[in-house]
């Protein structure tokens, strides 16, 4: 499947497994495909991206998982192996024993996240599509997660952030509706304890964020979360191109 790979110039990327992104999206693998990648500008960006995209590879229940999501055809993308493995090592950096995720999809974050989060930890995810939680439940279970460390929410993230309670979070990923990635931001920060990190996926937009000529509007409104992420001055920001980008602040 020929599909562009990072910034750099033209070039020529193969990867075998599940689709994603736009007209400018890269490549992407279910972790177990066959990657070549031909840098035509000699940079070898794109060889590089879908290395470590496939550097640390997905297990069963997490390929289950993005299947499950390409089934649906979802109307975003689930989150990537490259942001997963990340936003895993964050959670056993920070050992977080409360995370609050914003978007459950098929359950790929929340495996990745309660990967690295000690056995006492719980993840609260919210989703406003009750089957497709439930569906991703039933994964989790599949893949060994007890009942007792997930508080699954069905509803909608700008009625059920407000009841979480202030400073008692030690990371919130952020994903889901792009439309919501102001105020998930914004309520992160009140849910985060001091050290805690906020976690915004795919905030490069397959590509078109770094691209000034884009501005419609998703890609404007992603522009603009980044620029209040490493504005905020409680926040101790970076930007990482893992995946489809990955957004962190770290609260002060
Ligand atoms: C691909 S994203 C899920 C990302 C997810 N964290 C993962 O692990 O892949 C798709 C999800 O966004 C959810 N969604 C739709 N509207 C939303 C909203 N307003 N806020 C948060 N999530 C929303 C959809 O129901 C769907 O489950």
């Amino acid at each position: 499947m020929p599909a562009a790979g990072p910034p750099g110039g033209a070039r020529e990327v193969t990867i075998t497994g599940e689709r994603f992104g736009g007209p400018e999206g890269r490549g992407r693998t279910g972790g177990r495909g066959s990657a070549t990648a031909t840098g035509t500008d000699g940079s070898g960006r794109a060889l590089t991206w879908t290395y470590c995209e496939e550097f640390v590879p997905e297990d069963e229940h997490q390929l289950r998982a993005r299947e499950l999501a390409l089934e649906l055809e979802l109307d975003r993308p689930a989150i990537l192996p490259g942001t997963g493995s990340v936003l895993r090592v964050l959670a056993a950096a920070l050992q977080a024993r409360s995370v609050v995720e914003i978007g459950t999809g098929t359950g790929i974050g929340a495996l990745w996240l309660l990967g690295g989060m000690p056995d006492d930890g719980v993840l609260t995810t919210i989703d406003p599509d009750v089957a497709l939680q439930r569906a991703a439940k039933q994964i989790l279970s599949g893949a060994g997660v007890r009942p007792a460390r997930l508080r699954a929410i069905a509803g909608r993230p700008a009625d059920v952030l407000p009841r979480l309670a202030d400073g008692a979070y030690d990371l919130v990923l952020v994903s889901g509706d792009v439309h919501g990635y102001p105020q998930g931001v914004e309520e992160g920060l009140r849910l985060l304890r001091p050290g805690g990190v906020l976690a915004v996926d795919a905030a490069l937009g397959h590509d078109r964020v770094a691209n000034p000529a884009r501005r419609d509007e998703v890609t404007t409104l992603l522009r603009d979360v980044g620029r209040a992420v490493r504005d905020d001055e409680r926040l101790v920001p970076a930007l990482l191109p893992s995946g489809d980008g990955l957004l962190l602040g770290v609260r002060r």
